[in-house]
């Protein structure tokens, strides 16, 4: 069952447009990722996706059900959000605590709770941080903790707002080996992102938001061949996709696997 944006719109308090008529559906276990300039609309509209904000006008569906008259935490047990910033997001005084937040707010039973704190931590790759204090950790680790929070949660969509902003390699092969282990289990996974070899290595599908609007929808490769595109959401092309493009070959290959089967017999 998909989550359904339809001509969402969204203005904060001060009147400032935010979001001018969004339109999409994403399907079970898509891979999504929303790109834009800085202020294009992106955070709002995920935000309205799972219930932090409620759009001005237009609707929002979950499984095919209005989420308006929803508490944000009822629709945070549907659709996890990992803000940008941990410390938006975290607030318990040790990481073991920041954990088990939901699972006491929703009073699941003792069982579950330890099983699916274990398993998020674990997949979260901080297990041997939990008697810590988040603020004493460094800002990647603090990153997982905030995701683990929300992995604890049996959410079937994922949204995670510039996952890989601050990881180095490590951080970055851990948050892949996480993303693998969603698509297994069918969750589907938003990203809001400026990194675009991120996307063009994990994500089927693109959203280029510019101007408060939808400006494309479609496959990555689909979408970084387009110049009006890459232009008007000011987009940076992976390097690997300049390179193709630079040496004359497909205009959309976006992949180093890709390009290397462009390569003339010899050269690659
Ligand atoms: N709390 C707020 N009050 C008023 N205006 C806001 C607020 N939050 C965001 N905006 C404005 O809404 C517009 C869209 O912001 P939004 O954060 O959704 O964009 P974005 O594409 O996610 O940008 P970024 O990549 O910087 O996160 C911008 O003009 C921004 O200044």
């Amino acid at each position: 069952m998909p989550i359904e944006l339809t001509d969402a719109r969204f203005a904060y308090p001060d009147g400032t447009l935010a979001v001018d008529g969004v339109t999409f559906t994403i399907g079970d276990g898509e891979r999504v990722a929303i790109v834009g300039q800085n202020g294009a609309g992106k955070t709002t509209t995920v935000k309205m996706m799972n219930g932090l904000l409620k759009p001005t006008s237009g609707g929002v569906t979950v499984d095919g059900a209005d989420i308006s008259g929803r508490t944000t935490a009822s629709v945070a047990r549907d659709v996890g959000y990992v803000f940008q910033n941990p410390d938006d997001q975290i607030f318990g005084s040790d990481v073991q605590g920041e954990l088990e937040y939901m699972p006491r707010y929703h009073r699941w039973d003792e069982a579950k709770r330890v099983e699916r704190v274990r398993r998020a931590a674990l997949m979260a790759g901080i297990g041997n941080f939990m008697d810590l204090n988040p603020n004493d950790l460094p800002f990647a680790i603090k990153k997982f903790v905030a995701i683990g929070a929300i992995l604890v949660g049996e959410c079937r969509y994922v949204i995670l707002d510039e996952p890989t902003a601050g990881l180095d390699r490590r951080g970055l092969r851990l948050l892949g080996r996480i993303l693998d282990q969603l698509r297994e289990e069918g969750i589907t996974v938003i990203t809001i992102t400026h990194d675009m070899r991120f996307v063009a290595e994990t994500f089927d599908r693109v959203i280029a938001m510019a101007q408060r609007r939808v400006i494309a929808d479609g496959t990555v490769e689909e979408v970084f061949a387009r110049d009006d595109v890459v232009e008007r959401a000011k987009l940076k092309r992976p390097e690997i996709s300049q390179l193709a493009r630079d040496l004359g070959l497909d205009a959309g290959a976006v992949r180093f696997d890709d390009v290397l089967g462009l390569l003339p017999a010899g050269r690659g």
